[in-house]
């Protein structure tokens, strides 16, 4: 089975003027490609930390991070963001929809930046897939808080990613539209072997992944 993430004795540390926190100690794990997992642990444990880590959106203070073969560690700025922009969807806690663009235009971003043509049937076809075609002009503060995460799943599947970050993706949505994002996800998953990586407090949610990791007091305990 192929690795997609891999990591090594990886540590972060926040410095804030004379004075350090370690919010992660020595984690080690990979991930197979294609498969699911979930990482829970109390609030304040360093779960959105360790996404950030994973999905290159932060750097580690000692340790290594390897994404589809690529170290993480060293690559600049750039070389990261060309990193993501290959491999990585990221589905934020709090969505980070660009405010000034309307759904339709938030989920063309990613395929602009990839350079790709012929993105605005594209990215209608993607708010169709998660129910929300007919809201493609609305700008994010028109959106309820469900359809706001619909449109930022549209904007993550849009990088057609090999893998698949979501930092709560449940975290703020009625049991309804739970349901639908989540078979959104795992739908992802099956049919297009994206690889899903959770951080979630739904035990009900993690207990439908292939694994589980528990972060605590910055350690793995597994
Ligand atoms: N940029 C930062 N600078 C300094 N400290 C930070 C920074 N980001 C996070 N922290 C601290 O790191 C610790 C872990 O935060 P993190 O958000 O990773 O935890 P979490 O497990 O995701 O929490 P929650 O479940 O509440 O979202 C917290 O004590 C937080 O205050």
């Amino acid at each position: 089975m192929d690795t997609i993430l891999d990591l090594q004795q990886v540590s972060k540390i926040y410095k804030n003027g004379d004075r350090s926190l370690t919010v992660l100690d020595n984690i080690n794990f990979s991930i197979t490609a294609g498969s699911t997992m979930s990482i829970v642990g109390p609030s304040g444990s360093g779960k959105t930390t360790l996404l950030g880590l994973c999905a290159g959106l932060d750097r580690s203070t000692s340790g290594t991070v390897e994404l589809h073969g690529t170290r993480l560690n060293g690559l600049n700025e750039d070389q990261l963001a060309a990193v993501r922009n290959l491999y990585v969807g990221f589905i934020f806690q709090n969505f980070q929809l660009l405010p000034t663009l309307t759904a339709l235009e938030n989920v063309m971003v990613p395929l602009e930046l990839r350079g790709e043509k012929n993105i605005k049937p594209r990215a209608l076809d993607l708010l169709d897939k998660v129910g929300l075609a007919e809201r493609s002009h609305h700008y994010p503060t028109q959106l309820s808080g469900g359809e706001q995460q619909r449109v930022s799943l549209a904007r993550a599947f849009s990088n057609k990613p090999q893998i698949l970050f979501a930092d709560e993706p449940t975290g703020n949505l009625d049991a309804e539209t739970s349901e639908k994002v989540v078979k959104l996800l795992f739908d992802l998953n099956r049919e297009a072997g994206t690889t899903l990586v959770l951080v979630t407090h739904d035990l009900e949610l993690a207990a439908k992944t292939q694994r589980i990791i528990r972060i605590k007091g910055g350690k793995l305990v597994e």
